[in-house]
């Protein structure tokens, strides 16, 4: 029998906007829906009009200014009151004034709930299911049920459950979405009751999932498998407590795992840059190790695993990156090799061989600083420069000297505190002097470094610090700490990352500065640099 065609339903703007710390604008939710669309997701729901005026304005605005090739926009909101007429509810009226073609209702299926929170009968809450339903198929919307708490009410009283699913698959409801709203179910329940639901109704069932087991993927996955023709979920995860079914996930892996086509041909590349783009929107980041989509979901640190992937990227990976649009990365640590060097290397644009001598010393050193409290896993561009050395066969020729640096903090009379730099330095012999303020000694330093060297190297301009991490290392027994200053730079294109080792935190911010000076220099000094992409700026 061929397999039941799916539909993809993500609830992003209304359920993901349920997390914490997510507060998208109309425009924000707008761009999402966009780049959900170019996706090619299904449906889309868009917010509940009517009881949150954002929602409202946004599917206001939609009816012109979102057109939408792929998605139908879903409206979400409650059945009717208990003892309200469905034709003067207002919310419900609100959902048909929002425009939507598509309109998911939330329904109670627990019994209890029914009860506690509504406070009405059981029999009154399966006649709003059925009225709500009945009038808004009347009005020609496409109809979903969103069953609320379904798992949890089948187990407490399964006729009832099954009554309120049987009772919306008859009004007109084109699936009835079983939900675990409070997402405390496990894999094998979810499927049982999913098969029990549909033998008893022969409606067709969607599947909504929370995470609070850490398992809404999984619970997704075995209720499509236990027939299941419908799938909600959102953008990474997003949601209220610990989040939703990663739709992300899911779509890879239907489309990856079980052959099922969930998207167009060829739109699964797409995955990982739609994740990409929507993180820049929201603000709020992905998790880096998200399966498919993650900014490390492809990338590798052990030099056991960077020697065989050498040979096939397929013996540590389960899926070529490429079929979602995502990169394999190999970073360069004390637990790599060789291989993770070569590997690296080759990814910033050099050709180099794991068996040569460069490698084997640039190995080494990483081994030896690492160990001195370096890190350049997130240092690509110290990394590089530290290559090139080997490659080079010593230093390469500084496009500047320095002399000295200078940084003053001083609280004055009025309470104010002001940090200035001077740097001295010395180009081809000449030297050179300037200052800076900032609002601390890196900032001030890094603005003497611009003011000495801007007017000699104008590429200089375009860099910009934009992360600065410190962190303090503790010595062993009798040593003394040290500060590992990372910073992190973007160029208006690219992002890369430096990183200065010292006892003083200033000492090793420098350090991280200078090699980012340095690193925008070499391609002037070395040139011939294969041009490479550098690590892309992480999804979120
Ligand atoms: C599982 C889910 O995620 S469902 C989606 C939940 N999303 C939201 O709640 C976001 C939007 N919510 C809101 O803006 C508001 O809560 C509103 C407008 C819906 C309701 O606001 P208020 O009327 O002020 O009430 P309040 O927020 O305290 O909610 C309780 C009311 O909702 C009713 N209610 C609860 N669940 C349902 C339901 N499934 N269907 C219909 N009514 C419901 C309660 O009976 C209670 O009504 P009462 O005040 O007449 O007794
Ligand atoms: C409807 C919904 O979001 C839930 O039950 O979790």
């Amino acid at each position: 029998m061929a397999e039941a065609v799916l539909q993809l339903y993500d609830t992003t703007l209304r359920d993901g906007c349920q997390q914490e710390g997510m507060a998208l604008t109309v425009d924000d939710k707008l761009a999402v829906a966009r780049h959900l669309d170019a996706l090619g997701v299904g449906f889309i729901e868009g917010g509940w009009p009517g009881a949150v005026p954002r929602d409202t304005e946004f599917f206001h605005r939609a009816q012109s200014e979102l057109t939408l090739k792929n998605a139908e926009l879903a409206a979400f909101g409650a059945t009717r009151r208990p003892g309200v007429s469905v034709a003067v509810d207002p919310q419900v009226r609100a959902l048909l004034v929002s425009g939507a073609p598509v309109i998911t209702l939330v329904g109670k299926s627990h019994a209890g709930h029914v009860q506690r929170a509504l406070r009405t009968t059981l029999a009154e809450n399966i006649a709003m299911i059925g009225s709500t339903v009945r009038h808004l198929v009347h009005a020609g919307r496409r109809v979903f049920l969103d069953a609320e708490h379904y798992f949890d009410g089948y187990r407490l009283n399964r006729d009832y459950a099954l009554e309120v699913a049987g009772i919306a698959a008859e009004a007109g409801a084109e699936a009835v979405v079983l939900c675990d709203t409070n997402g405390g179910s496990l894999p094998d329940e979810v499927a049982a009751i999913v098969a029990d639901t549909l033998a008893a109704t022969g409606a067709a069932l969607g599947i909504h999932c929370h995470d609070d087991t850490g398992c809404a993927v999984a619970n997704t996955m075995a209720a499509v498998r236990a027939g299941a023709v419908h799938v909600q979920g959102t953008a990474h995860g997003y949601g209220e407590r610990c989040g939703n079914a990663d739709l992300f996930t899911v779509i890879g892996n239907l489309a990856l795992k079980q052959g099922r086509e969930v998207l167009a041909p060829g739109q699964l590349a797409r995955l990982a840059d739609t994740g990409r783009a929507i993180t820049e929107i929201t603000g709020v980041p992905a998790r880096p190790a998200a399966p498919y989509v993650g900014a490390a979901a492809f990338t590798h640190k052990a030099g056991l695993h960077a020697a065989a992937l050498r040979v096939d990227p397929g013996l540590y990976q389960h899926i070529d990156p490429d079929r979602v649009g995502n990169a394999m990365r190999t970073l360069v640590s004390d637990m790599g090799g060789r291989s993770s060097v070569e590997l690296k290397a080759r990814e910033l644009g050099y050709e180099v061989a794991a068996g040569s001598g460069e490698v084997a010393r640039a190995t080494a050193r990483i081994k030896e600083l690492e160990s001195e409290g370096y890190s350049f896993e997130s240092a690509d561009a110290s990394f590089e420069l530290l290559l090139r050395e080997e490659l080079a066969g010593g230093p390469e020729r500084p496009p500047f000297d320095v002399d000295s640096w200078q940084v003053s903090v001083t609280r004055l009379p009025d309470g104010t505190v002001r940090t200035e730099a001077s740097v001295r330095l010395r180009i081809d012999g000449v030297p050179l002097a300037a200052t800076g303020s900032g609002n601390g000694p890196v900032n001030a330093l890094d603005r003497a470094l611009h003011q000495a060297l801007d007017p000699f190297f104008p590429q200089l301009a375009r860099l910009e610090l934009v992360d600065y991490r410190v962190r303090v290392l503790t010595g062993d027994t009798g040593s003394e700490a040290r500060a590992r200053v990372l910073i992190g730079y973007h160029d208006g294109e690219r992002r890369w990352g430096t990183v200065g080792v010292d006892r003083n935190t200033v000492t090793a911010s420098w350090r991280a500065l200078l090699d980012a000076v340095r690193y925008v220099l070499v391609d002037d000094v070395f040139p011939g640099r294969v041009p490479a992409p550098l690590a892309a700026a992480p999804a979120g």
